[in-house]
C-alpha cells in the first residue's frame, strides 16, 4: 500500500514546514510571480519539426505564494519568442488569482475555471485560445498544483481519489453539452470505479506505457538517428515516432532507415506539425505507407477539423490513423474533430488546454467516443505534468491501454525538482505532492529571458 507524504512546504530560507492539511486549505494566495525562462535547445535542434525548425523549449514559469508558505508552481510552455507576450497575459490574469483562498477555489473550481476564461473584457483576447489560454493553463496549472500539495498527494492521486461528483464540478460544461452532459459525464466515471484500485495498483506496479520522439527530431543527422535509435532500442523503448514533412526524400529514406532500425514489429508514428494541405498530406502519407506508420500526427492547420476527417477517410484503407491535439485551442474544437471522425488519437495537451480542468472535459468525451488518448509531451515539463492526466485517465475514465500510450522526450528533466522516472519504456507514477511543475531556484534563475548567465553568454 502507497503512503502519502503529508502537506508538505518551504519557507524562503528552505526550511521545510509541514503543515496541517485542512490549515493550508484555508489559507489564501497572497502573491503571483511570473518568468519567462528559456532553454537553448535550437542549438542542438532537439524539438525541431517541419514548421518549428529552431525551437527553444521555454516555459512562462508561475509561482504561487500563500499566507501559509505553502507554494504553488506551473507553467505553459512556448519556443522562445514571443513568451513575454504570455508572461504579460499572466499577469493581466493574476488579480483575479491574488486574495482568493484555495478553498475557495475548489470548493467551485468550475466557477473559477470560468472566472478566468469568461472576464467580460479579456475573453476578447481569446476566448479559451491562443495566448490568452496559455496563461490560463499556466496560472491553473499552479493552482491545481497547489492543492496537491496542500492535500499532501501528486496529483494524478488527488484525481483518482475524489468523488465522480467533485470531478465533474471542475469541468466547465459549456459549449459541449451537445456532445457530454454533466449526467454522462458522471455515468462514466461512476462506470470506471469498478476496477479502480486494480488498476491503480497496475499503475504503482509497471508504469504507464510510453513512446519516445527523441531519436528523430527533424534537424538530426542520419548518423545521430542510428545512434540515438540503437541506444533507445537497448533502453526497452519499442515504439517511436519520428518528424517528416519538409523534403519528400528525406522523408522516405529516413523513414526506411528507422524501420530497419526498429524492425518490422515495433511500432513507427510520424508527425508532421501541420505542414501539408489536405490533398498534400493524403499523398506524402501514402508514399509513407510502406513504412507502416500506426498514425500520421498533425497533417494540416490544427483548426481544419473536416480537412482532418477528410485525411483520415483517405487513409483509413493504409491501416494509418490521424493524431492530433498539441495545437488544439480548446475543448470545442477537440469536440468537433470527435464528432466529424477526423482523428483516431487525441493528443491532449497539459499546456495548451485550459490546465486539469479542460483536459478532463477531453477526456471525458474522447471516451465517450472510444478514441484512444495518447498525450502530447514534446517540449519542456510536459512529460512531468501531462504522466498525472494519463494515470487519471486510465485508473478513472478509460480503464483501457489499447492503442494507447504517453509520449516521452529525452530532454530537460534535470531541471524539475520532481523529475519522470522512466522504467522499462514506462512512466512510473509520481510520488512527490504536487504536479511535478517546480522547477529547481538555480536552473530558473540560469535561464531567465534575457538577464539569466545562460542568456549572457550566449549573447556576448
Ligand atoms: C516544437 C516541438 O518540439 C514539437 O515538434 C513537438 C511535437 O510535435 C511532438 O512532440 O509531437
Ligand atoms: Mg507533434
Amino acid at each position: 500500500m502507497m503512503r502519502w507524504a503529508g502537506s508538505m512546504s518551504r519557507d524562503t530560507s528552505g526550511t521545510v514546514k509541514h503543515s496541517p492539511l485542512s490549515a493550508a486549505m484555508a489559507h489564501t494566495i497572497v502573491k503571483l510571480t511570473v518568468k519567462d525562462v528559456r532553454f537553448p535547445t535550437s542549438l542542438e535542434q532537439h524539438g525541431s519539426d517541419a514548421m518549428h525548425t529552431d525551437p527553444d523549449y521555454s516555459v512562462a514559469y508561475v509561482v504561487l505564494d500563500t499566507d501559509c508558505g505553502l507554494r504553488g508552481f506551473g507553467f505553459t510552455f512556448t519556443l522562445g519568442k514571443g513568451t513575454e507576450i504570455v508572461v504579460c497575459a499572466v499577469e493581466a490574469l493574476s488579480a483575479l488569482v491574488v486574495g482568493k483562498c484555495l478553498q475557495e477555489i475548489v470548493s467551485d473550481f468550475r466557477a473559477f475555471y470560468r472566472l478566468l476564461t469568461s472576464d467580460d473584457q479579456m475573453r476578447w483576447l481569446g476566448p479559451e485560445k491562443g495566448v490568452i489560454q496559455l496563461a490560463t493553463a499556466a496560472v491553473l496549472n499552479a493552482v491545481w498544483d497547489l492543492w496537491a500539495r496542500a492535500e499532501g498527494k501528486p496529483l494524478w492521486k488527488l484525481l483518482v481519489d475524489m468523488d465522480p461528483e467533485q470531478i465533474v464540478s471542475c469541468i466547465d460544461f459549456r459549449y459541449i453539452t451537445d456532445v457530454l452532459t454533466e449526467k454522462e459525464a458522471l455515468d462514466i466515471l461512476m462506470k470506471a470505479q469498478a476496477g479502480k484500485q486494480q488498476r491503480e495498483d497496475e499503475m504503482l506496479k509497471k508504469g504507464y506505457p510510453a513512446y519516445t520522439t527523441s531519436c528523430a527530431w527533424l534537424g538530426y543527422t542520419d548518423q545521430q538517428l542510428k545512434q540515438l535509435c540503437t541506444d533507445a532500442l537497448k533502453s526497452g523503448w519499442t515504439k517511436f515516432k519520428m518528424k517528416v514533412g519538409a523534403d519528400l526524400e528525406d522523408d522516405i529514406r529516413r523513414c526506411r532507415l528507422i524501420r530497419e532500425m526498429i524492425g518490422p514489429n515495433n511500432t513507427l508514428m510520424i508527425d508532421a506539425n501541420q505542414r501539408w494541405d489536405v490533398a498534400e498530406a493524403i499523398s506524402r502519407v501514402s508514399r509513407l505507407a510502406e513504412f507502416k506508420p500506426l498514425w500520421i500526427e498533425e497533417p494540416t492547420s490544427p483548426d481544419d477539423v473536416l480537412g482532418h476527417a477528410t485525411i483520415s477517410k483517405a487513409l483509413a484503407p493504409l491501416g494509418i490513423g490521424v493524431a492530433t491535439g498539441e495545437q488544439c485551442q480548446n475543448r470545442v474544437m477537440f469536440k468537433q474533430l470527435l464528432q466529424a471522425s477526423a482523428l483516431q488519437f487525441v493528443q491532449i495537451d497539459s499546456c495548451r488546454l485550459g490546465s486539469v480542468n479542460e483536459n478532463l472535459a477531453v477526456l471525458l468525451m474522447a471516451h465517450k467516443f472510444q478514441v484512444p488518448v495518447c498525450p502530447h509531451a514534446g517540449g519542456v515539463g510536459l512529460c512531468e505534468l501531462v504522466q498525472h492526466l494519463i494515470l487519471f485517465d486510465y485508473v478513472c475514465v478509460s480503464a483501457s491501454l489499447d492503442n494507447r500510450m504517453c509520449e516521452y522526450v529525452d530532454h530537460l528533466h534535470e531541471h524539475f525538482t520532481s523529475p519522470v522516472v522512466i522504467q522499462d519504456a514506462h512512466y512510473m507514477p509520481p510520488k512527490d505532492p504536487g504536479y511535478s511543475c517546480e522547477m529547481l531556484d538555480s536552473s530558473v534563475q540560469r535561464h531567465e529571458y534575457p538577464e539569466g548567465e545562460e542568456w549572457k553568454l550566449l549573447m556576448k
